[in-house]
């Protein structure tokens, strides 16, 4: 019976299997090398491989270009590149000067060709003012309250009465239509006294706006006005 049923058992069980009763085994895995690369699913063979990549790049364009293959640009190398412009020979350049290809030089010229314009005889610049005469002075005398004007009331003045004031210590002229007492500016005029006393006693608005138009007579003499330029009254 025993043997029986030994013999059913065996027999009963499918073809796959065994018929001798299965071990399970145990198999021992050694640790990585290092705890960097614990837990990457990275390829065994990789880790290992301590060779530098390829540069350039296995699939680059430098590579590829040696081939020639139509549709991927050539990359150019230094044979096919523009040559760098040529170096200036420093020694060569001067302040100002341009160069013989014409580039200018941003620096100021140490000396210039042409002379300065000599000074004129006949005047026509600024002058050196006396001292307490500056522009200031001036602006602190006709705003004083001192009398500058040396009439009383304003007047009519025709030209003949104008002719007669014409002396450095008694200059009036008209500038459009008001007559100034300038004998007090005269020592404060940039323009030096001379050129002022053109146009005492007569009307002097012509040469005043050929000289300078941008100042103003109105303001900087308007203590000294003494009346207004009238025609010549017609003889009876
Ligand atoms: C009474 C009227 C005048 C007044 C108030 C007056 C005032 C002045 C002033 C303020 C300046 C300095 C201008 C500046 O720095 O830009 C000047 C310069 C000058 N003025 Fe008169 N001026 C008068 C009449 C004249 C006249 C009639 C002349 C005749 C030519 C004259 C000739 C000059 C000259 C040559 C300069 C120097 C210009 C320069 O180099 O900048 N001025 N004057």
């Amino acid at each position: 019976m025993t043997s029986y049923l030994r013999s059913w058992l065996y027999s009963g069980t499918s073809s796959a299997e065994s018929p001798t009763p299965t071990v399970p085994t145990f198999q021992t895995f050694s640790p990585p090398a290092s705890d960097e690369e614990e837990g990457e699913e990275t390829e065994t063979e990789q880790q290992d491989d301590d060779s530098p990549p390829a540069f350039p790049s296995l699939n680059s364009a430098q590579r590829v270009k040696s081939s020639k293959l139509p549709g991927i640009p050539s990359i150019l190398n230094d044979s096919v590149l523009m040559p760098p412009p040529p170096v200036p020979s420093l020694s060569m350049r001067r302040p100002g000067v341009p160069d013989a290809r014409g580039n200018s030089s941003l620096l100021v010229p140490t000396t210039t060709t042409k002379p300065p314009p000599k000074p004129t005889k006949k005047g026509g610049g600024k002058v050196a003012l006396s001292p307490g005469h500056s522009p200031l002075d001036w602006a602190a005398l006709k705003s004083s309250g001192a009398d500058l004007r040396g009439v009383d009331s304003l007047m009519r003045i025709p030209p003949s009465v104008l002719k007669k004031h014409n002396k450095r210590d008694d200059a009036w002229s008209a500038f459009n239509g008001k007559v100034y007492n300038m004998t007090a500016y005269l020592p404060f005029h940039p323009g030096g006294e001379r050129e002022l006393m053109r146009v005492a006693g007569r009307d002097g608005t012509q040469l005043f706006a050929s000289t300078h138009a941008w100042v103003n007579v109105d303001f900087m003499l308007d203590s000294c006005l003494v009346g207004f330029l009238v025609p010549e009254p017609s003889s009876p």
